[in-house]
């Protein structure tokens, strides 16, 4: 690991504040170029109260504390219409990723199911929701800009949040043996979100170098994720990034997954091919076609490695 090295922080403030003065232009350079060397940066003031992320996360750890009977009970009755399930879950022991998560989507959408205590843990869980939200609908913004879209692409192309999700997650400790938290992976989304508590242990791959995204309070380590990199045919990419755990404590985190709706179709847009005289570097796809492809990898992971490769993007590259 590169001593010193670090994400590249990106302060948003020109983006809440009417008197500009040139700072929504040097801020949305700074999003383009740390997309294009990383894949991702560390926003701060962003908009979303450190006051409330803190909260969440304390809640959090108070939830997964409970004991396993209790923590079952956040779970729904069978048939789910979300995409995903909802509620409380545990990695199955035979997976490499060690940990536990509560899983939300729009609190609109009533499929939620949240834990009966500790008391507050459903508000704070649903106000930063609708903050997170708030936040992705502007780093869109700020990314159709980086990418020369024309005004408001992405956000009419983009423009129904019912497959956003949330994971309130809980890593168990490391062992002797291992330290793998979650394995290597890029996303397969828009953009995500991620805050952590103090532990540390979400790590992004640069250069060949893991770099740790140290935890900063108040601060959001935003990533791009498979469909900015399919749109922009590579121009911005989706980091590969994992989290490794620490002994002897748990560590918790929130994961935000800014999406895209499942029925979308996504192949390299014009602006970075036709236009451009460039080849597209991936076919088109259905988005739900490759959420489904990714979701039996993480159920049935592979026993060969080279078939690993293919539950990722590189499956519909050309
Ligand atoms: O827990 C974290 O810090 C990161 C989680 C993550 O990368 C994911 O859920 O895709
Ligand atoms: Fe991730």
């Amino acid at each position: 690991m590169a001593a010193g090295a670090d994400l590249p922080v990106v302060d948003l403030a020109p983006f809440f504040t009417e008197d500009d003065s040139g700072g929504v232009t040097r801020a949305t350079e700074a999003v383009r170029e740390a997309c294009r060397t990383h894949g991702c940066f560390r926003a701060v003031n962003h908009g979303v109260p450190a006051e409330l992320m803190a909260r969440a996360l304390e809640l959090s750890a108070a939830f997964f504390a409970l004991p396993d009977d209790e923590k079952a009970r956040a779970r729904p009755a069978e048939g789910t219409v979300a995409p995903l399930p909802v509620g409380y879950a545990r990695q199955p022991a035979y997976s490499a990723d060690k940990h536990e998560y509560v899983l939300v989507f729009d609190p609109k959408l009533r499929f939620n199911e949240y834990p009966a205590e500790p008391a507050g843990f459903r508000e704070a869980v649903e106000e930063c929701y609708a903050k997170f939200t708030e936040l992705g609908l502007l780093v869109q913004e700020v990314l159709n800009e980086c990418m020369g879209l024309p005004p408001g692409f992405l956000r009419d192309y983009n423009g129904d949040r019912g497959f956003d999700f949330m994971s309130a997650m809980r890593y168990f400790p490391a062992t002797e043996e291992e330290n793998n938290g979650l394995s290597a992976h890029e996303d397969g989304n828009c953009i995500t979100f991620v805050i952590q508590d103090g532990v540390g242990g979400l790590e992004v791959l640069k250069d060949g170098e893991w770099v740790p995204a140290e935890p900063v309070d108040g601060s959001i380590i935003v990533n791009i994720g498979d469909v900015i990199q399919v749109l922009s045919n590579n121009k911005l990419k989706s980091p590969t990034h994992r989290v490794v755990r620490k002994q002897p404590v748990h560590r918790h985190s929130f994961a935000f997954f800014f999406n895209i709706h499942g029925d979308k179709w996504i192949e390299p847009l014009p602006e970075f091919t036709t236009k451009i005289g460039e080849s597209p570097r991936y076919r088109g796809f259905v988005f739900n076609e490759y959420m489904q492809m990714r979701m039996r990898a993480k159920i049935h992971p592979p026993s060969r490695p080279e078939d690993v490769v293919h539950n990722n993007i590189t499956h519909y590259a050309i």
